[in-house]
């Protein structure tokens, strides 16, 4: 049984680990912090847990209980796991860390998207990038994993096919992404308020969202190249979901890009090429730690044109994250992962 920390109980993903690994068989949710609800008995706030955790209430963290455990998963802003990471690590601890501390592999990139010092750059040589798709034998060995971003798992595994096979202009790539409101957290604000956000849709961070450089580096990575990329995100009223429509030139029509797609997700348990034509639904994914795939080539042109969905807070951010602890404790990567969407 891996014995498992979770530093942020309170917001989404921290109840969205909960969830899923309610239902895991081989691990067992020992320490959940929350500073402003310690004392309180999870169930007590998420009533969905109810009968799961007995028992479970809400600490302070404290570097002592944590490092007890096998594994601990950061669900907090970003900063947190700067701060505590190197001493669980020290502990025998491995860290598995949604948040985006670890996430570019250049300090001073991140300290120029995320408006602060980079707090523990000396950790980012040994950091593995939790893509389990791409880097899923880096995983087995890791002791501190940084979970990928919502937005770019999704746009990474819709354009990975295409750049790995040198199909696509690289220099030319424009991702439109939308999002549910979950994806800024639990938080107050009043950008999130359902007065400011239902019937009605927006682009924002057109100038540059800190997703950006994220999915560049994993892109560059993929093509062998530097990337252009035009990355636009959306907040659409809805709770849960990213739909990613993925836009690359081809500079080879003759290639079957149905079959490059299947071929190079066939042995993937959490990416669904959906059959030629389709057109994934962000609701078929929902609770589901799965990215669903259409490829088309509009009126058998250059443009390929790539719909990708997820939902954000699993295959997006929680359920990834469970993805990456079986890999790191050589389970089967599908353990307490098995959800199906919800229609509707
Ligand atoms: N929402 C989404 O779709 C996605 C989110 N993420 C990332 O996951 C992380 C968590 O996001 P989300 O679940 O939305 O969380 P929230 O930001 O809503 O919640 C943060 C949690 O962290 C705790 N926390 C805040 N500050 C500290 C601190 N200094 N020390 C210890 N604990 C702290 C809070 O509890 P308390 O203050 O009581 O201690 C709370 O439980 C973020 O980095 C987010 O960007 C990643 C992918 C998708
Ligand atoms: C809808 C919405 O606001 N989405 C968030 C991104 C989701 C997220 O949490 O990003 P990290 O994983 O990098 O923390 C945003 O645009 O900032």
């Amino acid at each position: 049984m891996v014995k498992v920390g979770i530093v942020g109980g309170t917001g989404y993903t921290g109840v969205e680990l909960l969830r899923l690994l309610a239902q895991h068989p081989q691990a067992e949710v020992v320490v959940i912090t929350s500073r402003s609800e310690a004392g309180l008995a999870v169930a007590d706030m998420y009533p969905n847990l109810r009968g799961h955790y007995d028992g479970l209430a809400f600490s302070v963290p404290d570097i002592k209980t944590l490092g007890a455990c096998d594994v601990v998963f950061f669900a907090t802003p970003h900063g947190v796991a700067h701060a505590l990471a190197g001493e669980l690590l020290a502990a025998g601890t491995k860290v598995i860390d949604l948040s985006a501390d670890f996430r570019l592999q250049d300090a001073n990139e991140w300290a120029k998207w995320y408006g602060q010092p980079h707090g523990a750059p000396e950790l980012l040589d040994e950091a593995v990038y939790g893509l389990p798709e791409v880097n899923r034998e880096q995983i087995k060995k890791a002791r501190l994993i940084a979970v990928p971003g919502c937005y770019p798992t999704a746009t990474q595994l819709g354009f990975l096919p295409l750049l790995e096979a040198g199909l696509a202009d690289a220099a030319h790539l424009i991702a439109d992404c939308k999002s549910g409101v979950s994806g800024a957290g639990r938080g107050a604000s009043v950008g999130s308020l359902y007065s400011e956000t239902s019937e009605s849709m927006k682009a924002y961070a057109v100038k540059g969202h800190r997703h950006l450089p994220e999915i560049r580096q994993g892109l560059r990575r993929a093509a062998g190249k530097d990337v252009g990329l035009t990355f636009v995100p959306h907040l659409t009223p809805m709770i849960r979901g990213i739909h990613s429509t993925l836009y690359a030139t081809v500079v080879d029509r003759s290639v079957d890009l149905q079959a490059l797609f299947e071929k190079r997700y066939a042995n993937e348990p959490f990416v669904d090429v959906m059959p030629a034509g389709s057109h994934p639904e962000t609701r078929s994914v929902r609770g589901a730690n799965v990215c669903r795939i259409a490829v088309h080539r509009p009126q058998d042109g250059d443009l390929v044109v790539v719909l990708s969905v997820i939902d954000n807070l699993v295959k997006g951010a929680s359920g990834q994250a469970v993805q990456n602890m079986n890999i790191l404790f050589g389970l089967d990567e599908r353990l307490g992962l098995s959800h199906a969407g919800m229609l509707p």
